[in-house]
């Protein structure tokens, strides 16, 4: 029993020669099947039992025996049962590997089957493209080969049709030539036998027809003659009687002379009165803009001048904000003038200089209002109306593309001026651009000419009109108009307080106004607005009215560009930042020379403003006023 449990006996039987039989595999697949297959093989024409050793089956037999008896028989049976299940359950295995490998091998030969079917597919596309492309070619030659063929066919049509046109074309012209022919050959025969039959005629009546013309001709003498001698019959007797009469040689001598008198003096008097009217009606064309009544300016703009009366010219002359000092200036300038114009005294000519928009323009434009005001706050309500003066605008730029008719546009100017009866106040803006040094090389004869002109119509002081220059660089003027200055008035850049007052104003016509009036589409958003004020005055430090006024518009426009139209504190704060941003980058792109120039313009809060009179010399306000 021990060699069943792996003992190993010289004395027991080996257990190679102890096989137990196997049954025989019909399938063909474990080993011991090929061998049975080969014991069949070898067997055959033998008997199967010829050289059958019984001895195993013997073995066995007592093995089995001795199995029965032992009390580990049960276990035996079992493990041989187990080894038994193993080898089959390890068979099976085996066969199972072998059919996922036959698996296998179906899965690889349907991917090559597969790969052999994409290739074919592939290859017919690829002939099938071609055969495609190849009918597409015959095809597109077919095609060309019809319109070929059929542009052939139409030429051919065409030189037959054109042959044809030709045909009939010469076919007419012949017919018009000979039917031409026939007519003129009428004609010539109609012509030769009137003519023949007038000949005949003529020849006829001959002796009748010299008859009439002799006849015709001997009244035509007779009645020539007969006009001549009447003629000079009255002629001699109106001479003779007027030579005899000497007080009637007198009366057409002065009848004559009176009646050419009178035409040369009512030609003379329609130019004089033309170039008066001219004057005192027409406003002369260098004149943008005067508060002077024209009775032709009414008669071609109607309502703008009825208008004009009765509210005054524009709102954006509502209000100018000048420093203290310089509004006193001002107002001292205005009194002298009104006193001036009240005794029939000369005007004196006044500059105002100083950066741009600080506001020249905007304080003469309303000038003439101011004076009222000043009036009726010095001079109480009797002086208060109608006691201005008119005034008229002029731009310096105007004058210098006008060329060799500047002369005459200056002289034009004047003469209107000197025709005022209010007295006129006339403003030369931007005056430096044609008031410039003589000697400069940049200057044209022309413009030259002109301020010669100029110098020569303000070489004296006048009664009727006010010289009022403003520029940003009067040193570029002639020394001959700085002589005829009497003062110089210094426009400086807003001081804090000014800049509060211009951010208010501005912020009331641009954002608060339209937002109360309710018309439009702007709303303001709940803040301070007087805190808001003080402080962007404090930002805006440096920049001009004009900038100012810009900053209004801006704020306006970000109401109108945000969606609901309300305009935020930081709406109007970033206005202002951005503003305050530009301002500093013109400022860098002032030139050093130009930034030298102005420093004399420059304003410090804490400056004084500053005053110089004609010499030259400079001294503030108070010691000029107690001067
Ligand atoms: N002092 C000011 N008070 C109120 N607004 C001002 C003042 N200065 C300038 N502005 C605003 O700027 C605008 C331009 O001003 P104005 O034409 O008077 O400047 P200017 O000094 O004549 O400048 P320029 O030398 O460039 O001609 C005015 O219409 C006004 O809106």
């Amino acid at each position: 029993m021990s060699w069943l449990f792996g003992i190993r006996k010289d004395n027991q039987i080996p257990p190679e020669s102890f096989t137990i039989p196997q049954v025989p595999d019909f399938d063909g697949a474990g080993g011991s099947s090929s061998n049975s297959g080969d014991d069949k093989k070898k067997g055959k024409g033998s008997t199967a039992f010829a050289n059958f050793d019984s001895r195993p089956f013997e073995i066995a037999a007592k093995a089995v025996k001795e199995l029965e008896q032992s009390k580990h028989a049960k276990d035996a049976f079992e493990l041989v049962r187990l080894q038994e299940t193993t080898k089959q359950l390890e068979y099976q295995n085996e066969l199972k590997k072998i059919e996922a490998h036959i698996e296998q091998n179906k899965i690889e030969q349907k991917k090559i089957d597969a790969e052999e079917r994409r290739k074919t597919i592939q290859e017919e596309t690829r002939q099938h493209q071609q055969r495609a492309q190849y009918q597409d070619q015959l095809a597109r030659k077919r095609y060309e080969d019809q319109l070929q063929q059929q542009q052939r066919i139409n030429e051919e049509n065409l030189r037959k049709q054109e042959e044809s046109v030709a045909k009939q074309e010469a076919l007419r012209k012949a017919t018009i030539e000979y039917e031409m022919n026939l007519r003129s050959k009428a004609e010539q025969e109609k012509v030769k036998a009137k003519m023949k039959a007038r000949a005949e005629f003529e020849r006829e009546n001959h002796d009748l027809l010299m008859e009439q013309i002799r006849v015709k001709a001997g009244e035509n003498r007779k009645t020539v003659i007969e006009s001549i001698t009447t003629a000079g019959s009255v002629i001699g007797n109106g001479i003779q009687s007027l030579l005899q009469d000497w007080d009637k040689v007198l009366v057409a001598a002065g009848g004559l002379s009176l009646l050419a008198l009178g035409v040369y003096s009512a030609k003379a008097a329609t130019t004089v009165t033309a170039k008066y009217i001219e004057a005192r009606l027409g406003k002369p064309s260098l004149v943008r803009e005067t508060s002077r009544f024209s009775f032709l300016e009414t008669v071609r703009h109607p309502v703008l001048t009825i208008k004009k009366v009765k509210f005054g010219s524009g709102d954006t002359l509502s209000g100018v904000i000048l420093a203290p000092k310089l509004e006193e200036r001002l107002r001292d300038i205005a009194i002298a003038t009104k006193n001036t114009k009240r005794n029939r005294g000369m005007y004196r000519n006044i500059l105002m200089y100083g950066p741009p928009g600080t506001g020249k323009t905007m304080f003469v434009k309303i000038s003439h209002r101011m004076y009222v005001q000043f009036e009726n706050e010095f001079f109480l309500q009797k002086l208060a109306t109608h006691s201005g003066m008119d005034y008229a605008i002029l731009t310096g730029g105007d004058v210098a593309p006008m060329g060799s008719e500047g002369v005459t546009a200056i002289h034009k100017v004047f003469d209107w001026a000197s025709s005022s009866r209010r007295g006129l106040l006339l403003f030369i803006d931007e005056a430096d651009a044609f008031l410039r040094k003589r000697s400069s090389e940049y200057i044209s004869e022309n413009l030259r000419a002109t301020l010669n002109a100029f110098l020569y119509r303000t070489g004296e002081q006048s009664n009727k009109f006010m010289l009022v220059l403003a520029s940003n660089t009067p040193e570029q003027f002639d020394w001959a108009v700085n002589d005829r200055l009497d003062e110089m008035v210094e426009f400086i850049l807003p001081g804090l307080e000014e800049r509060e007052r211009l951010v208010r104003l501005y912020f009331d016509k641009f954002v608060l106004e339209p937002a109360a009036s309710g018309s439009r589409r702007l709303k303001i958003a709940q803040f301070d607005y007087g805190a808001l004020c003080s402080q962007m005055a404090h930002l805006t430090q440096g920049m001009s009215g004009r900038e100012i006024a810009k900053l209004g518009v801006a704020w306006q426009a970000a109401a109108y560009a945000s969606e609901d139209g309300v305009l935020t504190e930081k709406m109007v704060i970033d206005r202002c930042l951005d503003a305050v941003k530009q301002h500093k980058q013109k400022v860098k792109w002032q030139s050093e020379q130009e930034r030298r120039e102005s420093k004399s313009i420059s304003f410090n809060d804490n400056d004084h403003f500053k005053i110089e009179d004609s010499n030259g010399d400079s001294s503030n306000v108070k010691s000029d006023k107690s001067s």
